[in-house]
């Protein structure tokens, strides 16, 4: 598996430079989008533009969340319509999307790709420009953001579940990725870590952020929030209005 992020890989667009370092529009722009997978309309017809900082992304199992996820994630291709991350057209540009997106996904286990989490999380700045010296400050960084320090040197693989989710997340923010993505990001922890990881994409990142989850505090926090429901877009706008409706409808 490939850890998203800067690479030498063969491109077939041009490269906008346009990372975490660079200033970019900070915009979702998906027009008339369409997923088919297997056959099935996975997402019919969405269209939304999205500038604010925390999006959430709610609704029932099989609505079609994680797939609109991945395709801003530049994982799963649109069958119709357009998608732009900050400018970056997700079909035609799939290097400069690899270096402006960051994302985390529910299972940590197919993120963890060196045997120590050092390693793991070093291994994220690969092809990233910095000198070594400015690499291992990066990663001792974020190793402490995430309460991992005492971890440096423990096999990634013999982590809990939530100590591999928060590996997981150093790993991707450590690129200071200018979106990040996160599918279902506090499943797997305790409430203290679900509230530490919580509170670093919410009140603490300064990329844009898209996170799906069934955790309507967590939504309830975002400056938006988009509900799916059998691969529709139903709504959007206003966190507590939206999630207000949702419990009502389940009431
Ligand atoms: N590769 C695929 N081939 C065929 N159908 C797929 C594929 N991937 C997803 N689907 C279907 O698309 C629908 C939406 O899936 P998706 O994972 O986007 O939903 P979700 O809203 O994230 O659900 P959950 O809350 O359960 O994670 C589901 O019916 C799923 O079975």
């Amino acid at each position: 598996m490939r850890r998203s992020g800067p690479d030498t890989g063969p491109d077939t667009g041009p490269d906008t430079g346009q990372g975490a370092d660079h200033p970019a529009p900070r915009e979702l722009v998906v027009d008339a989008l369409d997923v088919e997978l297997g056959g099935t309309v996975v997402l019919s017809e969405v269209s939304v533009r999205l500038d604010q900082r925390r999006v959430a992304v709610i609704g029932a199992n099989g609505s079609g969340k994680s797939t609109f996820a991945r395709v801003l994630g530049g994982l799963v291709p649109p069958t119709r319509g357009t998608v732009a991350v900050h400018g970056i057209d997700v079909r035609r540009e799939p290097k400069p999307l690899r270096r402006a997106v960051g994302i985390v996904f529910t299972n940590p286990d197919a993120q963890i790709l060196m045997p120590t989490v050092a390693e793991d999380v070093a291994f994220s700045l690969r092809g990233s420009g910095l000198d070594r010296a400015e690499a291992a400050d990066r990663v001792a960084a974020a190793l402490d953001a995430y309460g991992l320090t005492a971890l440096a040197e423990s096999p990634a693989h013999q982590l809990s579940g939530g100590q591999k989710q928060l590996l997981a997340l150093a790993a991707v923010l450590v690129r200071r990725p200018a979106l990040v993505i996160a599918d279902e990001p506090t499943t797997l922890l305790d409430l203290g870590n679900a509230r530490r990881v919580g509170g670093i994409l919410i009140d603490e990142l300064d990329a844009q952020l898209v996170v799906v989850t069934h955790d309507l505090e967590l939504a309830a926090r975002c400056d938006v929030a988009l509900r799916f429901a059998e691969g529709r877009l139903v709504d959007a706008g206003d966190p507590a209005a939206l999630i207000a409706d949702y419990r009502a409808l389940h009431a």
